[in-house]
């Protein structure tokens, strides 16, 4: 789309935000054509979240305006921006996983008559936006039996049963495999082609230029550049994002079309000797339904095993097993000298074992928001020599090891003292792979370890576990991004249907036959 000579529906105005000494948005100015689609890319800590907090009233601006129709506007709460027709789908979903589908849109809605939700009205109304978007939708079903991709339809209906004319999407292809994903990117094109206009959020560059008109990039919180995705060069946008910076830019890997097995970081040695056997297991999801199957699987030192496949079909469960977090409903598991039908089964054990553990739901298992960086280093180093003396902390020595991670990780974070609630989505995340990452681990379960993250931290996580590897680690990487897997993964295991494909060695797998796995079909269709 061309620049609109038009109003803009929604524009920012010189707009800055600040967090303490933190400028997170600094005089940004931003249009949305009614009907565009626009990308806001930039690296972790750009200030991408704290502009879809002000467009959802979640606060104002510090200075500067937000216009709607060329109005200023002030969004007291966030249903002034709802009647603003502003929608969010939150990266992290807002769904009570025990409840249904229905039961998650009736907790926002509108239809309260006499102190009480009209559930057929409701149900019929989701059951329309559902029909309009291409979606099935069965009103009963609950939440945690949903994968990612179903649950992510559920919150773009619950955020479209307002009149919307913005939808805010936040990362939404992170969670996402190919199929999902070229589904999300049909319903975006739909949504433009009703009028609606859509804010993408992305680190993914081949989003951008698969579904956007234009690209906003933020850089340090300022708009560095705007420009239409027609004719628009990959390079232009990360140099763009990581500024004039040659240096930084040359760090930058840019993907490739696709990247194939012979890409493959690959290794020299031949794996060690095996520190993690599971044998004939069964694991049941937390709803008590089977996940996975007949699960046997060696891990090796000195290997890179991705566990693949769409969200939900049983990865997640052998992760939380292996972290001691979850027992076999059947089978058994050996790991690092602990077996899984002892009584010493605790995710403390395990640790002390050897395992570490980067969670794929961060907030709720991998960090600790009101506690501070160093704190909550600490969560997986209490145990390590020199953080205490005397039974005591030794919190300078705690701060400089923090600090200095801080700055290996370019986590844009004032300091080892911050609290980790202020830190962007994806320096939270490399807090957690610092963590993880540091000390002697003999087992690394590497849960979507580059999730959020944007490119040049994706490429130093990837160098990392590559001398993980290099060093003797056993990671086990849960991935659903065959890209990612092909790079840096020795062994390819898919997760489907409830039973597993493979394992095999990725460099004799083709990216047709992981295709196939994943839809859960032995061979690849003719
Ligand atoms: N509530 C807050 N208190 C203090 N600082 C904050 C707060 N919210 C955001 N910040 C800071 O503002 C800056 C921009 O953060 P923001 O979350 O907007 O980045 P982002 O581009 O969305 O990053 P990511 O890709 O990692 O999600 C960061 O330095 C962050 O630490």
């Amino acid at each position: 789309m061309t620049e609109n000579l038009a109003t803009p529906l929604v524009a920012l105005r010189g707009v800055t935000k600040r967090f303490g000494d933190v400028v997170a948005n600094r005089a940004v100015d931003l249009e949305i054509g009614q009907g565009e689609v626009l990308a806001l890319v930039g690296e972790n800590g750009a200030g991408k979240s704290t502009i879809v907090n002000m467009l959802s009233g979640v606060f104002p601006p510090d200075e500067g305006a937000i216009e709607i129709d060329g109005v200023p506007t002030v969004f007291a709460t966030p249903a002034d921006s709802v009647e603003a027709g502003i929608g969010v789908v939150h990266q992290h979903y807002m769904l009570v996983p025990t409840l249904s589908a229905l039961d998650n849109i009736a907790l926002q809605a509108r239809e309260i008559g006499l102190g009480k939700i009209d559930r057929s009205a409701l149900g019929a109304r989701a059951g329309k936006v559902a029909e309009t978007l291409g979606f099935q939708f069965d009103k009963r079903q609950r939440i945690d039996s949903l994968d990612v991709a179903h649950q992510q339809r559920i919150e773009i209906i619950k955020a479209l049963m307002h009149e919307v004319r913005l939808l805010i999407l936040d990362e939404p292809t992170a969670v996402l495999g190919a199929e999902d994903k070229a589904r999300l990117f049909e319903t975006v094109r739909g949504l433009k082609g009703q009028g609606v206009s859509v804010v993408l959020i992305t680190h993914k560059l081949e989003d951008i230029f698969a579904v956007a008109d234009r690209a906003v990039i933020l850089r340090n919180g300022a708009v560095a550049a705007s420009l239409p995705v027609r004719g628009l060069s990959a390079d232009t946008i990360v140099s763009h994002m990581v500024g004039a910076d040659a240096e930084a830019r040359a760090e930058v890997q840019i993907p490739s079309e696709g990247a194939t097995a012979d890409d493959s970081v690959g290794h020299t040695h031949p794996p060690g000797k095996v520190v993690c056997r599971v044998r004939d297991v069964t694991l049941h999801r937390p709803n008590g339904s089977v996940a996975v199957a007949g699960l046997s699987l060696e891990l090796h030192a000195g290997e890179i095993v991705a566990a693949a496949g769409v969200d939900g079909n049983g990865q997640s469960e052998l992760v939380r097993c292996l972290a001691g977090m979850q027992r076999p409903a059947d089978g058994e598991v050996d790991c690092l000298g602990l077996n899984s039908r002892m009584s010493d089964w605790t995710p403390a054990r395990l640790r002390r074992a050897g395992v570490s553990h980067i969670p794929e739901d961060r907030r709720r298992s991998g960090i600790v928001g009101d506690m501070s960086l160093a704190k909550n280093y600490l969560l997986s180093h209490l145990d390590d020599p020199g953080f205490t003396r005397f039974g005591l902390l030794r919190n300078r020595y705690l701060a400089q090891v923090v600090d200095e991670r801080i700055s290996r990780f370019k986590v844009r974070a004032p300091g080892s003292g911050e609290r980790m609630k202020n830190l962007s989505g994806g320096n939270q995340q490399k807090v957690v792979l610092a963590r993880e990452l540091d000390g002697d681990p003999r087992l690394i379960l590497a849960a979507h370890p580059s999730r959020g993250l944007d490119l040049n931290t994706i490429a130093f996580v990837h160098q990392v576990l590559d001398e993980a590897r290099e060093a003797g680690r056993s990671i086990l990487l849960l991935s659903s991004d065959i890209d990612e897997i092909l790079k840096i993964a020795d062994r390819i295991l898919v997760f489907a249907g409830g039973r597993t494909f493979g394992p095999a060695r990725c460099a004799e797998v083709d990216r047709r036959t992981i295709g196939a796995w994943i839809a859960g079909h032995e061979d690849v269709p003719a």
